[in-house]
């Protein structure tokens, strides 16, 4: 959920349709025979998500030891995880030509945190849910893009034309401040001069900070992040928290710092306190991408959020996926590594002898299968929840009316997308996802709050909250899905980017084992994961 500047003239004819949906829908909401009710008893659904049972069977690795064989196989290539690093991976050994490769994916998906559901009303994402466009010299990125006609063609200057189905259709953005809904997410509505004057200055730096080079001459903020300059000038930034940053600066607006902190808290699951300045910078000053049809800080969406583009990953190699197979050991042997595995569907045991192996996992399972490998302190996750709306109307008050994107200010979440904002069909029937970092507490504590937190407890958090903007919500909602993600993301804490702890975990062992997670960025987006798949899987081709 980036800022966006105004909307542009471009996909005129979607515009019209989305916002003729969305004026369509908060007028009958006000209309609607609905009954009126404060109970919640109407509405469907319950607790979704990630499989974490069958990941916390982990913790006791003697008992799955005790598992009865099921089968035994062998493979050239075996890569543990289906998120988008080991499907990034399993697609660039494809390309190479590597043919005998096996995933194993604990889940009965692939996609990890893109993950998302469908009702006859919409697919919607319950994790990742938009790609900015990136940066051309992202070249593996927009071949890729090319491959799933995201990206339909190139002008003759080189400049990519993509997809009107997948930008972002306007309206995009919308903030609800004193009472009223504001275009874009940068607070405006209400807003005291001086503090626009210091919202100013801080976009001004950092822009400053996007058209910088290092004395290596590398951009000072690139994505993948560790094509950013080694300059430390720049890299020093990581060593301070991002609202140290703001007080050297002077940046005292509490609008200022409200809309930084949601910025932290959307991209990172983390606050200006426990995000890094460099991390917190990055978030603006990396955004680089060109297009003959959209602006550097358009995005490509869709219903089912980022799962759209793990589907297409996966549809990019032919060799064997097998779910629900929770991977527990891995003992490097003279012939590569001996794996054991877990069908938690059967509850039986699968030996896989391996010549190479990508650890496509984040490192708080990969602790797990390595024990004896020395662990970073550093890697800190934050825990979000989701929740899926399923609406027939939404009643609201004044200002722009239903946006992709709609944040509430000075609210615990981060608001909600419209899940078939991209949809062209006239449907007064909604779907919107809901996310919320918990970001109050330690991660730990706020991780066992989640998970011991109710389904009604959470339904009603989640509503009483929306109903600060749209009054009675609840009688318009038919189904909520709530998943609570225990480590939803990497937090870039101070230190953590460039200090020694994710380089050491990205080195491969013996050349047999290597690691690929979103993890190893320090930051956890897409284009990060794409990249560590691409990068540990070129590893494994130049040792075969
Ligand atoms: C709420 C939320 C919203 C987000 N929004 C966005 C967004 O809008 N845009 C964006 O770019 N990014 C977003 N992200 C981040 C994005 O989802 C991740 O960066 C990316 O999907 C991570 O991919 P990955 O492969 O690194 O890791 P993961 O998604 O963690 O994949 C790891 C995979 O390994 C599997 N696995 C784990 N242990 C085992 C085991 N022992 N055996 C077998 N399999 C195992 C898991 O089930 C999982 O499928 C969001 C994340 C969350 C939580």
């Amino acid at each position: 959920m980036d800022n966006k500047p105004d909307s542009s003239e471009r996909r005129e004819f979607l515009r019209q349709t989305g916002l003729g949906t969305a004026l369509l829908l908060t007028g009958i909401s006000s209309l609607s025979a609905c009954k009126a009710t404060r109970s919640m008893s109407h509405i469907q659904g319950g607790m979704v998500g990630a499989n974490y049972q069958a990941g916390h069977r982990l913790r006791s690795v003697a008992e799955l030891m005790k598992l009865p064989v099921q089968e035994t196989v062998t493979t050239d290539v075996l890569i543990v995880g289906g998120g988008v690093a080991g499907l990034s991976a399993r697609r660039w050994l494809a390309q190479q030509g590597v043919r005998d490769v096996l995933l194993l994916e604990m889940a009965a998906q692939t996609g990890g945190n893109a993950a998302y559901g469908q009702n006859t009303v919409s697919a919607y994402p319950f994790g990742a849910h938009y790609l900015p466009i990136p940066d051309l010299r992202n070249q593996e990125l927009v071949r890729f893009l090319k491959d799933i006609n995201a990206i339909t063609g190139f002008t003759y200057d080189g400049l990519p034309l993509y997809n009107d189905y997948y930008l972002c259709h306007d309206p995009e953005e919308r903030l609800y401040i004193n009472g009223f809904w504001q275009e874009g997410l940068v607070p405006e509505t209400g807003v005291p001069e001086d503090d626009k004057k210091q919202i100013k200055a801080f976009f001004a730096l950092v822009d400053q900070y996007k058209q910088a080079k290092g004395s290596d001459g590398l951009d000072a903020f690139m994505i993948p992040l560790d094509r950013s300059s080694a300059d430390s000038q720049f890299r020093d930034l990581d060593k301070i928290a991002f609202t140290q940053f703001l007080n050297n600066h002077k940046f005292t607006s509490p609008y200022l710092r409200w809309y930084l902190n949601y910025c932290c808290r959307d991209d990172y699951g983390a606050t200006l306190d426990t995000t890094s300045a460099w991390a917190g910078i990055h978030y603006f000053a990396s955004r680089k991408g060109r297009a003959a049809n959209a602006k550097d800080s358009d995005i490509l969406t869709w219903p089912e959020g980022n799962g759209f583009l793990t589907d297409k990953l996966r549809g990019q190699s032919h060799s064997p996926i097998r779910q629900n197979i929770l991977v527990y050991e891995l003992r490097p042997n003279n012939q590569g590594v001996l794996v054991h595995a877990c069908d938690v569907v059967s509850n039986q045991t699968i030996v896989i002898q391996a010549r190479k192996v990508i650890v496509a996992t984040p490192q708080f399972i990969t602790r797990h299968l390595l024990p004896e490998r020395p662990q970073g302190s550093g890697f800190r996750y934050a825990p979000w929840v989701v929740a899926n709306l399923t609406i027939s109307g939404l009643p609201q008050g004044r200002g722009l009316p239903l946006c992709w994107d709609n944040v509430l200010y000075n609210t615990s979440s981060v608001g909600y997308i419209t899940a078939n904002h991209q949809d062209l069909r006239d449907s007064l029937t909604k779907v919107v996802t809901y996310y919320k970092p918990l970001t109050d507490q330690d991660p730990d504590t706020a991780r066992r709050m989640a998970y011991n937190t109710s389904y009604e407890e959470w339904l009603t958090q989640v509503l009483d909250e929306l109903e600060i903007a749209h009054p009675s919500l609840r009688d318009y909602v038919s189904q909520a899905d709530i998943w609570v993600w225990g480590h939803g993301m990497i937090a870039p804490s101070p230190g953590f980017i460039w200090g020694s702890e994710r380089q050491l975990a990205q080195q491969p062992i013996d050349n047999n084992l290597f690691f690929a997670h979103s993890d190893l960025s320090g930051i956890s987006i897409f284009e990060e994961a794409f990249d560590q798949g691409i990068r540990a899987a070129s590893q494994v081709v130049s040792t075969l």
